[in-house]
């Protein structure tokens, strides 16, 4: 990080914000920024096909372009932009930093969330000296409930960088970490919340083996996960302490816990976790490859 110069930083209300490839992440942190009560006049998106950017505009009441039929659509969003979120997929990035960076202005930070890229990477296609910050967002951020763990790159002031946390702050916890973390954090909150819902399917498919029908499964399989979580973010307690109260001396919890030791699912969730690490640094070196 540097410091600023001046201060010609625009205030998190102000600040115009570009949203370029907004499917599923950028949608979703576009979603949290907006309930926060930011201005919809000050956000801009675009996607690929114009179905999908009508979708939005009806969504949100934002203005979105549609580059699949207008080749400068991502360059006119980026323009005037103060942040520019880009949100395609990991092997896309860098042609879109490409893209749209003669349209941007020297002080607009350009922020990926894709997984495996690293800032020199997004740097690497900017004009010299343009601020970039990595973040690892996850999808609970379109109910403001995400975690967005944000790395500054080598360019970006540290009031450039409050202000892209402010912005991501709509959107749920905001919390920095050094960059070569950024493969672990996307194996624990990244995909996280993939994992939760897994893990929802599979104590459905449970319910229903022991006779329940599937939709009265899944109701008390979704309101069970949803209700843990509140009560583990509404109490001090740690989530293994919350686990002891539920789980009587020789009553049932205890059966499916032991059983859950024996068979190692501790041992499957950080060999999972460990896989998408690697995926990530994999796809690191992939792109360098290419
Ligand atoms: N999904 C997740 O939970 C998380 C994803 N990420 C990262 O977010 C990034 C996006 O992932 P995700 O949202 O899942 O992917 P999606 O496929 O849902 O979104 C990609 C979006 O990019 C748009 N797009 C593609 N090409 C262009 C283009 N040339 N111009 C403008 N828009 C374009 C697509 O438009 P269209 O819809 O019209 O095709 C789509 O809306 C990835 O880099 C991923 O690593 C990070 C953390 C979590
Ligand atoms: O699956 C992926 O690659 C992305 C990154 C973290 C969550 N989704």
């Amino acid at each position: 990080m540097t410091e600023s110069p001046c201060s010609s930083v625009p205030s998190v209300h102000a600040a115009r914000v570009a949203f370029i490839g907004t499917g599923s992440m950028n949608e979703s942190i576009l979603a949290g920024v907006l309930a926060s009560g930011k201005d919809p006049g000050t956000v801009i998106a675009t996607v690929r096909r114009p179905e999908r950017a009508d979708e939005l505009r009806d969504r949100y009441g934002i203005t979105v372009y549609a580059a699949g039929d207008d080749d400068a659509a991502n360059a006119r969003a980026a323009e005037g932009a103060d942040v520019v979120v880009l949100g395609v997929k990991p092997v896309g990035i860098e042609d879109m930093a490409r893209e749209i960076a003669g349209a941007l202005a020297p002080t607009a930070v350009v922020v990926s969330v894709a997984a495996a890229v690293t800032n020199a990477m997004i740097e690497a296609a900017m004009p010299a000296g343009q601020p970039v910050v990595r973040v690892m967002p996850n999808t609970p951020s379109r109910v403001q409930r995400g975690v967005l763990a944000v790395s500054p790159g080598a360019s970006v002031t540290d009031e450039q960088t409050a202000l892209v946390g402010g912005v991501l702050a709509g959107s749920g916890l905001v919390v920095t970490v050094p960059e070569e973390q950024q493969d672990a954090v996307s194996a624990i909150s990244g995909s996280g919340p993939a994992y939760v819902f897994y893990l929802t399917e599979a104590i459905t498919d449970a319910g229903v083996a022991l006779g329940l029908d599937r939709a009265l499964a899944g109701r008390l399989a979704e309101e069970t996960v949803s209700g843990a979580g509140e009560l583990m973010r509404a109490t001090d307690d740690d989530a293994a302490t919350l686990r002891r109260k539920v789980t009587s001396p020789n009553g049932t919890t205890e059966q499916a816990i032991a059983t859950f030791d024996r068979e190692g699912l501790r041992d499957i969730v950080a060999h999972g976790t460990a896989n998408a690490a690697a995926r990530a640094a994999a796809i690191t070196q992939e792109l360098r490859g290419s």
